[in-house]
């Protein structure tokens, strides 16, 4: 399907220290800049703090404030539950396609099981015992297989006797087809719905993202419900009327599945509704907001760690290890204060209802000043994962600016010997050894200042007045060149258009 998918949520931001904001000859007796919290992280909305914090600094608390939308145990009534807790014993079986129409271009079915096993290794107690790789014609059909290969599957199951499931790396099974594979082979059947939802439901750690998985559930439990009632319907249950209420069993069903919908949704509007509060300050700050993106284990939050200090954030070997979005502040090389958004990763081939859930909560990017795409570049099906991701980004509906002026990054160069890139655009880095940070920061800073139309100018200003602090408070002061002989000082300044223009206003010349 060549499809991916991103989802955010949200964590608490917080301030970790102070940095002097502007280097170079700063005069200790001058106005101290703002403190400036080096991290913030969170989802995109403001917790209620004591009173809004100063222009010129990034925003210092977002995360909690939506949280109220639903209560926590409502929540957990929306949620259906996964697969049974305990440990989880996986064949794994890859359907693989190798002629016609079907046939996947830009991989193999070696690196697509591969693929499947790590998504079952990032679940605590699931276990691959085994795994094989068989052809297929008709993926499509009710037993997927021809006649003799599912023949020496089902062959293979009874030799596995220690088997708990098998997990059949497609994107969807019909409930039909789940049924009969399950009766056949006497344990459960997975498929990456299934599996990348379970990933999903252990891993999210905000409401945002549990309801978000929740409206995922919500076309599973769907189908299954339309199973649950043709079977009954069968044995004339389902449209019996239910005494009194005036409608069938059915009909009670749906109507509940339904209400349980309009439920999340209602509470997932109310969080966004809340988060674009964030957007409104952040545009009214003027920070510029960079959005990395990429497939999912490909080095972004290691990138952002890297480019912010951050120590708060934890990369891990795992895919999907971030499901919520935070936000983390880091600066350029001319000192200037920007955002840097981790996001969910992507992934390639997910059923389409998966990624509709979660693709509102892409709404922001669309907000963001660039976006940085990260490769992991050592992957072997690393023109795969861009090719997926691109193709998200295509249909988020970005203004054009944004989708011309994205960094491509290479990370994990420092696997590769003597790393060369094709791409002449693209940024060879090593986020995990520190390697090309400074001439990624570099373009991003480049690329920030031409799309936010500011500009770095030096202003001379008299220290007598109150400009200097102004300064501090509107713009990013970058180098003070003080004057004691007439009391005045050249100041170094990235400015935005209408900072200036107020400026000028206040202080004319
Ligand atoms: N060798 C090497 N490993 C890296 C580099 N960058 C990241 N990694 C490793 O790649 C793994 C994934 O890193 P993350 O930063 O968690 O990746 P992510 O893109 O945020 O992953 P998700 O949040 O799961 O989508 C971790 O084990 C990192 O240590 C790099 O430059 N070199
Ligand atoms: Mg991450």
């Amino acid at each position: 399907m060549g499809s991916g998918l991103l989802l955010r949520g949200a964590a608490a931001l917080c301030a970790r220290g102070l940095r002097a904001a502007a280097a170079g000859r700063l005069c200790p007796l001058l106005p101290r800049p703002p403190a400036r919290p080096l991290s913030t992280g969170g989802c995109w909305c403001l917790r209620a703090a004591p009173g809004p914090p100063g222009r010129g600094e990034p925003p210092r608390s977002v995360g909690r404030g939506a949280e109220e939308a639903v209560a926590e145990e409502e929540l957990e009534e929306l949620l259906a539950p996964g697969p049974p807790p305990g440990a989880q014993r996986l064949l794994v079986v890859h359907p693989a396609v190798k002629w016609g129409a079907k046939k996947p271009q830009l991989t193999t079915a070696e690196l697509q099981i591969a693929e499947a096993v790590a998504l079952i290794n990032t679940l605590h107690n699931w276990t691959v015992l085994d795994k094989i790789i068989l052809s297929t014609k008709t993926p499509d059909k009710k037993f997927i297989f021809g006649k003799g290969n599912f023949q020496i599957l089902t062959e293979k199951i009874k030799g596995l006797p220690h088997i708990t499931a098998v997990f059949v790396n497609i994107e969807r099974l019909s409930p039909l087809t789940k049924k009969e594979l399950e009766d056949a082979w006497g344990v459960t059947v997975f498929d990456r719905y299934t599996v990348v939802l379970h990933i999903f439901r252990c891993n999210a750690r905000t409401k945002e993202a549990k309801l978000q998985i929740a409206l995922a559930e919500i076309p599973l439990l769907r189908t299954n419900l339309k199973n649950e009632m043709s079977q009954l319907d069968q044995q004339r249950g389902g449209s019996r009327y239910i005494m009194g209420s005036g409608e069938t069993f059915m009909e009670m069903q749906y109507r509940l599945l339904k209400e349980k919908e309009f439920k999340i949704r209602n509470a997932l509007e109310k969080l966004r509704r809340k988060r674009s509060v964030l957007r409104t300050q952040r545009e009214r700050r003027e920070f510029p907001v960079i959005s990395v993106m990429g497939y999912t284990n490909c080095g972004k939050t290691t990138l952002i760690k890297a480019l912010t200090g951050d120590e708060g954030l934890q990369p891990q070997d795992q895919l999907f290890a971030t499901l919520d979005i935070t936000a983390h502040a880091g600066y350029l090389p001319s000192h200037l204060t920007v955002i840097y958004v981790d996001t969910i990763g992507f992934l390639s081939e997910l059923p389409h209802d998966l990624i509709e859930s979660f693709s509102a909560t892409l709404d922001d990017v669309a907000y963001s000043d660039l976006i940085v795409h990260v490769r992991d570049i050592s992957h072997p099906e690393t023109v795969l994962q861009k090719a997926s991701v691109l193709s998200v980004l295509k249909n988020l509906n970005l203004p054009s600016h944004l989708l011309d002026s994205v960094v491509e990054v290479h990370n994990k160069v420092d696997l590769i010997e003597r790393y060369q890139s094709l791409e002449t655009n693209a940024i060879a880095v090593s986020a995990l050894l520190g390697y090309g940070l400074e001439e990624l920061k570099e373009e991003i800073e480049r690329i920030v200042l031409k799309t936010t139309g500011k500009k770095i100018l030096t202003i001379k200003v008299n220290l007598a007045g109150p400009q200097l602090s102004w300064l501090y408070k509107e713009a990013t002061v970058q180098e003070v060149d003080v004057m004691p002989e007439n009391g005045t000082a050249n100041v170094k300044v990235i400015i935005s258009n209408s900072a200036l223009g107020k400026y000028k206003k206040l202080f004319p010349q």
